[in-house]
Protein backbone atom coordinates (compact mmCIF):
# COMPACT_ATOMS: atom_id res chain seq x y z
CA UNK A 1 0.00 0.00 0.00
CA UNK A 2 1.45 3.42 -1.02
CA UNK A 3 0.26 6.79 -1.10
CA UNK A 4 -2.50 7.65 -3.81
CA UNK A 5 -1.78 9.64 -6.45
CA UNK A 6 -4.84 11.59 -8.21
CA UNK A 7 -4.25 9.35 -11.31
CA UNK A 8 -3.65 5.79 -9.49
CA UNK A 9 -6.23 3.42 -9.48
CA UNK A 10 -7.63 1.95 -6.55
CA UNK A 11 -8.04 -2.00 -6.07
CA UNK A 12 -9.21 -3.32 -2.85
CA UNK A 13 -8.10 -6.68 -1.79
CA UNK A 14 -10.49 -8.71 0.95
CA UNK A 15 -9.02 -11.12 3.31
CA UNK A 16 -9.76 -12.78 6.39
CA UNK A 17 -8.30 -12.01 9.73
CA UNK A 18 -8.29 -13.56 12.73
CA UNK A 19 -9.88 -11.85 15.74
CA UNK A 20 -10.18 -12.78 19.81
CA UNK A 21 -11.58 -16.37 20.37
CA UNK A 22 -12.02 -18.32 17.10
CA UNK A 23 -13.86 -15.13 15.68
CA UNK A 24 -12.58 -14.43 12.00
CA UNK A 25 -13.28 -10.71 10.20
CA UNK A 26 -12.70 -9.39 7.02
CA UNK A 27 -10.39 -7.01 6.81
CA UNK A 28 -9.37 -4.74 3.63
CA UNK A 29 -6.34 -3.18 2.28
CA UNK A 30 -6.69 -0.98 -1.04
CA UNK A 31 -3.62 -0.81 -3.63
CA UNK A 32 -3.02 2.02 -5.70
CA UNK A 33 -1.38 1.60 -9.09
CA UNK A 34 -0.78 4.13 -12.12
CA UNK A 35 -0.44 1.49 -14.60
CA UNK A 36 -3.53 -0.22 -15.84
CA UNK A 37 -2.01 -2.89 -17.23
CA UNK A 38 -0.25 -4.03 -14.35
CA UNK A 39 -2.85 -3.42 -12.21
CA UNK A 40 -5.00 -5.84 -14.58
CA UNK A 41 -2.04 -8.33 -14.37
CA UNK A 42 -2.13 -8.68 -10.98
CA UNK A 43 -6.16 -8.63 -10.41
CA UNK A 44 -6.04 -11.22 -12.85
CA UNK A 45 -2.87 -13.46 -11.62
CA UNK A 46 -4.74 -13.74 -8.59
CA UNK A 47 -7.97 -14.81 -9.61
CA UNK A 48 -6.48 -17.71 -11.10
CA UNK A 49 -4.78 -18.84 -8.21
CA UNK A 50 -8.38 -18.47 -6.15
CA UNK A 51 -10.17 -20.55 -8.95
CA UNK A 52 -7.06 -23.15 -8.65
CA UNK A 53 -8.04 -24.10 -5.35
CA UNK A 54 -11.28 -25.85 -5.94
CA UNK A 55 -12.19 -26.02 -2.79
CA UNK A 56 -14.37 -22.43 -2.91
CA UNK A 57 -17.87 -22.64 -3.45
CA UNK A 58 -19.19 -21.09 -6.36
CA UNK A 59 -22.60 -21.35 -5.97
CA UNK A 60 -24.99 -21.84 -3.01
CA UNK A 61 -28.34 -22.95 -2.10
CA UNK A 62 -29.53 -21.35 1.00
CA UNK A 63 -32.25 -21.88 2.96
CA UNK A 64 -33.24 -19.15 5.92
CA UNK A 65 -35.02 -20.28 8.94
CA UNK A 66 -36.84 -16.97 9.68
CA UNK A 67 -38.88 -18.55 13.24
CA UNK A 68 -35.38 -20.05 14.66
CA UNK A 69 -33.82 -18.54 17.61
CA UNK A 70 -34.56 -14.38 17.87
CA UNK A 71 -36.24 -15.20 14.59
CA UNK A 72 -33.47 -12.71 13.09
CA UNK A 73 -32.42 -15.32 10.28
CA UNK A 74 -33.16 -13.48 7.44
CA UNK A 75 -31.98 -10.08 9.08
CA UNK A 76 -28.30 -11.52 9.59
CA UNK A 77 -28.36 -12.87 6.35
CA UNK A 78 -29.28 -9.95 4.73
CA UNK A 79 -26.90 -7.77 6.58
CA UNK A 80 -23.98 -9.41 7.81
CA UNK A 81 -23.95 -12.55 5.23
CA UNK A 82 -24.96 -11.85 1.79
CA UNK A 83 -22.60 -9.13 1.13
CA UNK A 84 -19.49 -11.51 2.27
CA UNK A 85 -20.90 -13.73 -0.61
CA UNK A 86 -21.13 -11.00 -3.10
CA UNK A 87 -17.62 -9.97 -2.47
CA UNK A 88 -16.69 -13.40 -2.55
CA UNK A 89 -18.24 -13.73 -6.61
CA UNK A 90 -20.52 -16.82 -4.41
CA UNK A 91 -24.26 -16.67 -6.22
CA UNK A 92 -26.78 -18.40 -4.22
CA UNK A 93 -30.46 -19.66 -4.22
CA UNK A 94 -31.99 -18.44 -1.34
CA UNK A 95 -35.17 -20.11 0.04
CA UNK A 96 -36.95 -18.48 3.03
CA UNK A 97 -38.95 -21.20 4.37
CA UNK A 98 -42.25 -21.10 5.12
CA UNK A 99 -42.94 -23.97 7.17
CA UNK A 100 -41.00 -26.98 9.25
CA UNK A 101 -39.67 -29.40 7.08
CA UNK A 102 -39.72 -27.56 4.12
CA UNK A 103 -35.99 -27.58 3.84
CA UNK A 104 -35.51 -31.13 4.28
CA UNK A 105 -38.67 -31.99 1.49
CA UNK A 106 -36.82 -29.61 -0.93
CA UNK A 107 -33.50 -31.14 -0.56
CA UNK A 108 -34.88 -34.80 -0.60
CA UNK A 109 -36.03 -34.36 -3.97
CA UNK A 110 -34.19 -31.09 -5.82
CA UNK A 111 -31.57 -31.75 -8.47
CA UNK A 112 -28.03 -30.92 -6.26
CA UNK A 113 -25.51 -31.17 -8.82
CA UNK A 114 -25.42 -27.34 -9.52
CA UNK A 115 -24.87 -26.78 -6.34
CA UNK A 116 -21.17 -26.69 -4.33
CA UNK A 117 -22.81 -26.31 -1.17
CA UNK A 118 -25.96 -25.82 1.24
CA UNK A 119 -26.20 -23.42 3.84
CA UNK A 120 -28.56 -23.06 6.25
CA UNK A 121 -29.29 -20.36 8.46
CA UNK A 122 -31.02 -21.08 11.80
CA UNK A 123 -30.22 -23.45 14.68
CA UNK A 124 -29.64 -27.22 15.30
CA UNK A 125 -33.47 -27.90 14.28
CA UNK A 126 -32.89 -26.30 11.24
CA UNK A 127 -29.28 -28.09 10.48
CA UNK A 128 -30.95 -31.33 11.55
CA UNK A 129 -33.67 -30.44 8.51
CA UNK A 130 -31.08 -30.29 6.11
CA UNK A 131 -28.83 -32.99 6.67
CA UNK A 132 -32.31 -35.30 6.88
CA UNK A 133 -32.51 -34.18 3.68
CA UNK A 134 -29.37 -34.62 2.16
CA UNK A 135 -28.56 -38.27 3.53
CA UNK A 136 -32.38 -38.89 2.50
CA UNK A 137 -31.77 -38.22 -1.22
CA UNK A 138 -28.13 -39.53 -1.11
CA UNK A 139 -29.49 -43.00 0.33
CA UNK A 140 -32.40 -43.12 -2.25
CA UNK A 141 -30.10 -42.48 -5.47
CA UNK A 142 -28.09 -45.08 -4.20
CA UNK A 143 -30.97 -47.40 -3.41
CA UNK A 144 -30.17 -47.94 0.16
CA UNK A 145 -32.63 -48.63 2.57
CA UNK A 146 -32.93 -46.44 5.77
CA UNK A 147 -35.23 -48.52 7.71
CA UNK A 148 -32.55 -51.42 7.99
CA UNK A 149 -30.28 -50.61 11.18
CA UNK A 150 -27.52 -52.50 9.18
CA UNK A 151 -27.29 -50.63 6.03
CA UNK A 152 -24.15 -49.52 4.88
CA UNK A 153 -25.16 -45.77 4.04
CA UNK A 154 -23.50 -44.18 1.26
CA UNK A 155 -21.93 -40.88 1.83
CA UNK A 156 -23.28 -37.29 0.73
CA UNK A 157 -20.65 -35.31 -1.58
CA UNK A 158 -22.40 -31.62 -0.66
CA UNK A 159 -21.31 -29.78 2.44
CA UNK A 160 -23.04 -27.96 4.50
CA UNK A 161 -22.34 -24.34 6.10
CA UNK A 162 -23.99 -22.96 9.52
CA UNK A 163 -24.96 -19.66 9.55
CA UNK A 164 -25.99 -19.58 13.31
CA UNK A 165 -29.19 -18.31 14.29
CA UNK A 166 -30.87 -20.44 16.67
CA UNK A 167 -30.78 -20.90 20.63
CA UNK A 168 -28.64 -22.88 21.10
CA UNK A 169 -26.28 -23.28 18.18
CA UNK A 170 -24.16 -26.28 19.51
CA UNK A 171 -23.21 -27.17 16.18
CA UNK A 172 -21.63 -24.35 15.01
CA UNK A 173 -20.07 -23.73 18.47
CA UNK A 174 -19.20 -27.07 18.44
CA UNK A 175 -17.07 -27.06 15.14
CA UNK A 176 -15.85 -23.25 14.73
CA UNK A 177 -15.57 -22.40 18.18
CA UNK A 178 -18.06 -19.74 18.18
CA UNK A 179 -21.50 -18.82 17.12
CA UNK A 180 -21.01 -15.83 15.16
CA UNK A 181 -22.52 -15.25 11.59
CA UNK A 182 -19.57 -13.60 10.07
CA UNK A 183 -16.90 -16.24 11.67
CA UNK A 184 -19.05 -18.64 9.31
CA UNK A 185 -19.75 -17.18 6.33
CA UNK A 186 -15.59 -16.66 5.99
CA UNK A 187 -15.18 -20.41 6.52
CA UNK A 188 -17.60 -21.05 3.73
CA UNK A 189 -16.53 -18.69 1.55
CA UNK A 190 -12.40 -20.15 2.11
CA UNK A 191 -14.04 -23.35 1.79
CA UNK A 192 -12.97 -24.82 4.87
CA UNK A 193 -14.63 -28.64 6.02
CA UNK A 194 -15.14 -30.60 8.69
CA UNK A 195 -16.30 -34.21 8.61
CA UNK A 196 -18.86 -35.10 11.59
CA UNK A 197 -20.02 -38.16 13.29
CA UNK A 198 -23.45 -39.46 11.94
CA UNK A 199 -25.53 -41.69 13.62
CA UNK A 200 -29.11 -43.05 13.36
CA UNK A 201 -32.02 -43.97 15.52
CA UNK A 202 -34.24 -46.88 14.93
CA UNK A 203 -37.17 -47.59 16.82
CA UNK A 204 -38.25 -51.65 16.23
CA UNK A 205 -36.08 -51.43 12.90
CA UNK A 206 -37.83 -48.49 11.62
CA UNK A 207 -35.73 -45.36 10.66
CA UNK A 208 -36.71 -42.58 13.08
CA UNK A 209 -33.79 -39.60 12.88
CA UNK A 210 -30.45 -39.15 12.64
CA UNK A 211 -28.35 -36.94 15.24
CA UNK A 212 -24.99 -35.15 14.92
CA UNK A 213 -24.79 -33.70 18.31
CA UNK A 214 -27.14 -34.59 21.15
CA UNK A 215 -29.42 -37.10 21.49
CA UNK A 216 -30.37 -37.13 24.95
CA UNK A 217 -33.31 -38.63 27.24
CA UNK A 218 -35.19 -37.78 30.83
CA UNK A 219 -33.68 -34.35 31.23
CA UNK A 220 -32.91 -32.84 28.09
CA UNK A 221 -35.70 -34.84 26.70
CA UNK A 222 -38.32 -33.41 29.14
CA UNK A 223 -36.50 -29.91 28.73
CA UNK A 224 -37.16 -30.00 25.08
CA UNK A 225 -40.53 -31.25 25.26
CA UNK A 226 -41.96 -28.41 27.64
CA UNK A 227 -39.76 -25.79 25.95
CA UNK A 228 -41.44 -26.58 22.75
CA UNK A 229 -44.63 -24.99 24.53
CA UNK A 230 -43.05 -21.46 25.04
CA UNK A 231 -41.52 -20.91 21.50
CA UNK A 232 -42.75 -17.64 21.96
CA UNK A 233 -39.65 -17.19 24.67
CA UNK A 234 -37.20 -17.46 22.45
CA UNK A 235 -34.00 -18.84 23.36
CA UNK A 236 -34.35 -18.29 27.06
CA UNK A 237 -37.39 -20.83 26.60
CA UNK A 238 -34.98 -23.39 26.84
CA UNK A 239 -33.77 -21.54 30.79
CA UNK A 240 -37.11 -21.90 31.52
CA UNK A 241 -38.05 -24.92 31.06
CA UNK A 242 -35.12 -26.66 32.58
CA UNK A 243 -35.27 -24.67 35.54
CA UNK A 244 -38.92 -26.50 35.49
CA UNK A 245 -37.69 -30.01 34.74
CA UNK A 246 -34.74 -29.51 37.22
CA UNK A 247 -36.95 -28.84 40.01
CA UNK A 248 -39.45 -31.68 38.62
CA UNK A 249 -36.25 -34.16 39.55
CA UNK A 250 -37.93 -36.73 37.29
CA UNK A 251 -35.94 -40.12 36.99
CA UNK A 252 -36.96 -42.92 34.45
CA UNK A 253 -36.36 -46.26 34.75
CA UNK A 254 -34.92 -48.53 31.72
CA UNK A 255 -31.80 -50.85 30.94
CA UNK A 256 -29.07 -49.52 28.35
CA UNK A 257 -27.05 -51.61 26.24
CA UNK A 258 -23.85 -50.77 24.46
CA UNK A 259 -21.18 -51.67 22.61
CA UNK A 260 -18.09 -49.97 23.93
CA UNK A 261 -15.44 -48.56 20.85
CA UNK A 262 -12.38 -50.41 21.44
CA UNK A 263 -10.77 -49.93 18.33
CA UNK A 264 -10.69 -46.21 18.55
CA UNK A 265 -7.87 -43.61 20.28
CA UNK A 266 -9.09 -41.93 23.11
CA UNK A 267 -11.15 -41.90 26.08
CA UNK A 268 -14.15 -39.60 27.08
CA UNK A 269 -12.06 -38.06 29.80
CA UNK A 270 -8.93 -37.74 28.33
CA UNK A 271 -7.55 -34.09 28.10
CA UNK A 272 -7.77 -33.94 24.47
CA UNK A 273 -9.87 -31.42 22.85
CA UNK A 274 -10.96 -32.06 18.97
CA UNK A 275 -10.17 -29.36 16.76
CA UNK A 276 -9.52 -28.74 13.13
CA UNK A 277 -7.20 -31.73 11.81
CA UNK A 278 -7.64 -34.05 14.80
CA UNK A 279 -5.76 -36.41 15.02
CA UNK A 280 -7.29 -38.94 16.85
CA UNK A 281 -10.49 -38.73 13.95
CA UNK A 282 -7.48 -38.95 11.08
CA UNK A 283 -6.56 -42.40 12.77
CA UNK A 284 -10.41 -43.13 13.34
CA UNK A 285 -11.20 -41.97 10.23
CA UNK A 286 -8.41 -44.15 8.25
CA UNK A 287 -9.91 -47.29 11.00
CA UNK A 288 -13.34 -46.90 9.90
CA UNK A 289 -12.25 -46.98 6.21
CA UNK A 290 -10.04 -49.79 6.60
CA UNK A 291 -13.60 -51.95 8.27
CA UNK A 292 -15.46 -50.38 5.80
CA UNK A 293 -13.49 -51.58 2.87
CA UNK A 294 -12.22 -55.14 4.11
CA UNK A 295 -15.39 -57.02 6.17
CA UNK A 296 -17.54 -55.73 8.96
CA UNK A 297 -15.96 -56.38 11.76
CA UNK A 298 -18.12 -58.85 13.74
CA UNK A 299 -19.23 -58.06 17.26
CA UNK A 300 -19.71 -61.08 19.40
CA UNK A 301 -22.69 -61.21 22.13
CA UNK A 302 -19.88 -60.40 24.78
CA UNK A 303 -18.71 -57.45 23.63
CA UNK A 304 -22.13 -55.65 24.56
CA UNK A 305 -22.49 -54.33 28.06
CA UNK A 306 -25.57 -54.06 30.40
CA UNK A 307 -26.15 -50.94 32.80
CA UNK A 308 -30.08 -51.29 33.84
CA UNK A 309 -31.35 -48.35 36.31
CA UNK A 310 -33.13 -45.73 37.30
CA UNK A 311 -31.96 -42.57 35.23
CA UNK A 312 -32.15 -38.42 35.05
CA UNK A 313 -30.60 -37.89 32.19
CA UNK A 314 -29.53 -40.45 29.49
CA UNK A 315 -27.05 -38.60 27.00
CA UNK A 316 -25.40 -39.18 23.94
CA UNK A 317 -22.92 -37.40 22.28
CA UNK A 318 -21.57 -36.97 19.39
CA UNK A 319 -18.96 -34.35 19.65
CA UNK A 320 -18.62 -32.40 22.14
CA UNK A 321 -22.22 -30.54 21.92
CA UNK A 322 -20.27 -27.21 23.27
CA UNK A 323 -22.31 -23.92 23.58
CA UNK A 324 -22.45 -20.57 24.41
CA UNK A 325 -24.20 -21.83 28.04
CA UNK A 326 -22.05 -25.23 28.24
CA UNK A 327 -18.50 -23.56 26.50
CA UNK A 328 -16.30 -27.03 26.92
CA UNK A 329 -19.92 -29.34 26.52
CA UNK A 330 -21.67 -31.96 27.85
CA UNK A 331 -18.48 -33.79 26.60
CA UNK A 332 -15.64 -31.96 26.65
CA UNK A 333 -13.28 -34.87 25.46
CA UNK A 334 -15.56 -36.08 22.54
CA UNK A 335 -14.84 -36.09 18.69
CA UNK A 336 -16.43 -34.72 15.54
CA UNK A 337 -15.56 -37.39 13.72
CA UNK A 338 -14.15 -40.48 15.35
CA UNK A 339 -17.09 -42.95 14.69
CA UNK A 340 -17.87 -42.88 18.34
CA UNK A 341 -20.50 -41.41 20.60
CA UNK A 342 -20.03 -40.81 24.27
CA UNK A 343 -22.86 -42.18 26.40
CA UNK A 344 -23.08 -40.61 29.52
CA UNK A 345 -25.71 -41.83 32.26
CA UNK A 346 -26.88 -40.23 34.93
CA UNK A 347 -27.97 -42.39 37.78
CA UNK A 348 -30.82 -41.14 40.22
CA UNK A 349 -29.61 -39.22 43.02
CA UNK A 350 -30.75 -35.75 44.86
CA UNK A 351 -31.28 -32.77 43.14
CA UNK A 352 -28.59 -31.37 45.04
CA UNK A 353 -26.37 -33.81 43.40
CA UNK A 354 -27.99 -33.36 39.97
CA UNK A 355 -27.41 -29.86 40.52
CA UNK A 356 -23.30 -29.97 41.28
CA UNK A 357 -23.37 -32.12 37.90
CA UNK A 358 -25.21 -29.74 35.99
CA UNK A 359 -23.49 -26.34 36.94
CA UNK A 360 -20.31 -28.52 36.23
CA UNK A 361 -21.55 -28.29 32.06
CA UNK A 362 -21.03 -24.20 32.74
CA UNK A 363 -17.50 -24.75 33.97
CA UNK A 364 -14.29 -26.17 33.80
CA UNK A 365 -14.83 -28.47 36.44
CA UNK A 366 -15.38 -32.10 35.23
CA UNK A 367 -18.78 -33.40 34.98
CA UNK A 368 -17.92 -37.04 35.38
CA UNK A 369 -16.13 -37.02 38.65
CA UNK A 370 -19.47 -37.43 40.25
CA UNK A 371 -20.12 -40.84 41.86
CA UNK A 372 -23.75 -41.25 39.98
CA UNK A 373 -22.15 -40.07 36.79
CA UNK A 374 -20.72 -42.73 34.37
CA UNK A 375 -19.09 -42.75 31.20
CA UNK A 376 -18.76 -44.54 28.07
CA UNK A 377 -17.16 -44.37 24.29
CA UNK A 378 -19.74 -46.69 22.37
CA UNK A 379 -19.90 -47.21 18.94
CA UNK A 380 -24.01 -48.32 19.32
CA UNK A 381 -26.37 -48.65 21.80
CA UNK A 382 -29.97 -49.87 22.58
CA UNK A 383 -32.44 -48.32 25.37
CA UNK A 384 -35.40 -50.19 26.73
CA UNK A 385 -37.64 -48.09 29.06
CA UNK A 386 -39.08 -50.46 31.81
CA UNK A 387 -42.52 -49.71 31.18
CA UNK A 388 -43.56 -50.57 27.78
CA UNK A 389 -44.51 -47.67 25.41
CA UNK A 390 -48.38 -49.12 24.39
CA UNK A 391 -48.75 -49.12 28.39
CA UNK A 392 -47.26 -46.08 28.72
CA UNK A 393 -50.24 -44.11 26.82
CA UNK A 394 -52.89 -45.27 28.53
CA UNK A 395 -50.33 -44.64 32.10
CA UNK A 396 -49.98 -41.29 30.81
CA UNK A 397 -53.67 -41.04 29.95
CA UNK A 398 -55.32 -42.05 33.23
CA UNK A 399 -52.24 -40.29 35.10
CA UNK A 400 -53.20 -36.89 33.59
CA UNK A 401 -56.97 -37.99 34.36
CA UNK A 402 -57.10 -38.31 37.79
CA UNK A 403 -53.56 -36.46 39.36
CA UNK A 404 -52.99 -33.76 37.24
CA UNK A 405 -49.37 -35.39 37.04
CA UNK A 406 -48.68 -39.17 37.35
CA UNK A 407 -45.49 -38.88 39.29
CA UNK A 408 -47.46 -37.32 42.48
CA UNK A 409 -48.77 -41.33 42.53
CA UNK A 410 -45.56 -42.21 43.90
CA UNK A 411 -43.81 -39.44 45.45
CA UNK A 412 -41.03 -41.60 47.68
CA UNK A 413 -39.80 -43.13 44.78
CA UNK A 414 -39.35 -40.22 42.08
CA UNK A 415 -39.51 -42.47 39.81
CA UNK A 416 -41.59 -42.09 36.82
CA UNK A 417 -43.87 -44.54 35.12
CA UNK A 418 -44.07 -42.51 32.37
CA UNK A 419 -41.51 -42.56 30.08
CA UNK A 420 -39.27 -39.73 29.02
CA UNK A 421 -38.74 -38.80 25.23
CA UNK A 422 -35.57 -38.31 23.36
CA UNK A 423 -34.36 -34.52 22.15
CA UNK A 424 -32.35 -35.70 19.03
CA UNK A 425 -30.92 -32.27 17.69
CA UNK A 426 -33.06 -30.42 19.03
CA UNK A 427 -36.13 -32.06 17.81
CA UNK A 428 -38.65 -34.55 19.44
CA UNK A 429 -38.08 -38.09 19.46
CA UNK A 430 -41.64 -39.38 20.74
CA UNK A 431 -40.47 -43.85 20.92
CA UNK A 432 -38.46 -44.15 24.56
CA UNK A 433 -36.98 -47.46 22.92
CA UNK A 434 -34.41 -46.40 20.41
CA UNK A 435 -31.66 -48.30 18.78
CA UNK A 436 -28.63 -45.85 18.21
CA UNK A 437 -25.33 -46.45 16.10
CA UNK A 438 -22.53 -44.51 14.26
CA UNK A 439 -23.18 -45.11 10.76
CA UNK A 440 -20.73 -42.48 8.37
CA UNK A 441 -19.15 -39.60 8.58
CA UNK A 442 -20.08 -37.96 5.35
CA UNK A 443 -21.64 -34.81 6.10
CA UNK A 444 -18.64 -32.17 5.35
CA UNK A 445 -19.60 -28.85 6.86
CA UNK A 446 -18.15 -25.56 4.99
CA UNK A 447 -17.79 -23.75 8.34
CA UNK A 448 -14.75 -25.98 10.02
N1 LIG B 1 -40.79 -21.35 8.29
C1 LIG B 1 -40.82 -22.12 9.37
N2 LIG B 1 -41.90 -22.08 10.20
C2 LIG B 1 -41.93 -22.83 11.31
N3 LIG B 1 -40.96 -23.68 11.68
C3 LIG B 1 -39.87 -23.77 10.89
C4 LIG B 1 -39.75 -22.99 9.70
N4 LIG B 1 -38.57 -23.29 9.12
C5 LIG B 1 -37.97 -24.23 9.91
N5 LIG B 1 -38.76 -24.50 10.98
C6 LIG B 1 -38.48 -25.41 12.10
O1 LIG B 1 -38.06 -24.63 13.22
C7 LIG B 1 -37.41 -25.49 14.14
C8 LIG B 1 -36.38 -24.77 14.97
O2 LIG B 1 -35.50 -24.11 14.18
P1 LIG B 1 -34.00 -23.77 14.53
O3 LIG B 1 -33.25 -24.97 14.87
O4 LIG B 1 -33.51 -22.97 13.37
O5 LIG B 1 -34.09 -22.79 15.80
P2 LIG B 1 -34.06 -23.04 17.36
O6 LIG B 1 -34.83 -24.25 17.73
O7 LIG B 1 -34.46 -21.75 17.97
O8 LIG B 1 -32.52 -23.24 17.65
P3 LIG B 1 -31.67 -24.48 18.25
O9 LIG B 1 -32.07 -25.70 17.47
O10 LIG B 1 -30.24 -24.08 18.04
O11 LIG B 1 -32.02 -24.58 19.70
C9 LIG B 1 -36.81 -26.59 13.31
O12 LIG B 1 -37.31 -27.78 13.81
C10 LIG B 1 -37.34 -26.36 11.90
O13 LIG B 1 -37.83 -27.58 11.37
C1 LIG C 1 -29.20 -24.79 37.09
C2 LIG C 1 -27.98 -24.78 36.23
C3 LIG C 1 -28.26 -25.50 34.99
C4 LIG C 1 -27.17 -25.30 34.01
C5 LIG C 1 -27.35 -26.20 32.86
C6 LIG C 1 -26.55 -25.74 31.71
C7 LIG C 1 -26.42 -26.79 30.69
C8 LIG C 1 -26.40 -26.22 29.31
C9 LIG C 1 -26.24 -27.29 28.30
C10 LIG C 1 -26.84 -26.91 26.99
C11 LIG C 1 -27.22 -28.09 26.12
C12 LIG C 1 -26.21 -28.46 25.14
C13 LIG C 1 -26.66 -29.59 24.31
C14 LIG C 1 -27.31 -29.14 23.04
C15 LIG C 1 -28.46 -29.60 22.60
C16 LIG C 1 -29.07 -29.11 21.32
O1 LIG C 1 -29.06 -30.16 20.40
C17 LIG C 1 -30.50 -28.66 21.54
C18 LIG C 1 -31.06 -28.03 20.29
O2 LIG C 1 -30.38 -26.89 19.95
N1 LIG C 1 -30.58 -27.70 22.62
C19 LIG C 1 -31.16 -28.00 23.78
C20 LIG C 1 -31.11 -26.97 24.85
O3 LIG C 1 -31.74 -29.03 23.95
CA1 LIG D 1 -17.83 -38.57 17.73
Amino acid sequence: KRLSRQEDVPRILYYVQRSKEHHWCCAEVTFYCSDQLLCNQWVQALQRRLDLQGVRPKNLLVFINPFGGKQLGKHIYDKKVAPLFQLASITTEVIVTEHANHARDHLAEVDLRIYDGIVCVGGDGMFSEVIHGLICQTQKIAGIDQNDPNSKLVACSLRIGIIPAGSTDCICYATVGVNDPVTSALHIIVGDSQPMDVSSVHHNNTFLKYSVSLLGYGFYGDVLKDSENNRWMGPSRYDFSGFKTFLSHQCYEGTVLYLPATETLGNPRDESRCTAGCYVCQYSGKLLDLSNNKQELKHVEEDWKVVKGKFLAINAANMSCACSKSPMGLSPAAHLADGTIDLILVRKCSRFNFLRHLIRHTNKDDQFDLAFVEVYRVKQFIFTPKYSEEDNIDIRDIGKNLFGQFCSDHPACGCSQVNSNWNCDGEIIEHAAVEVRYVLFCCLELSG
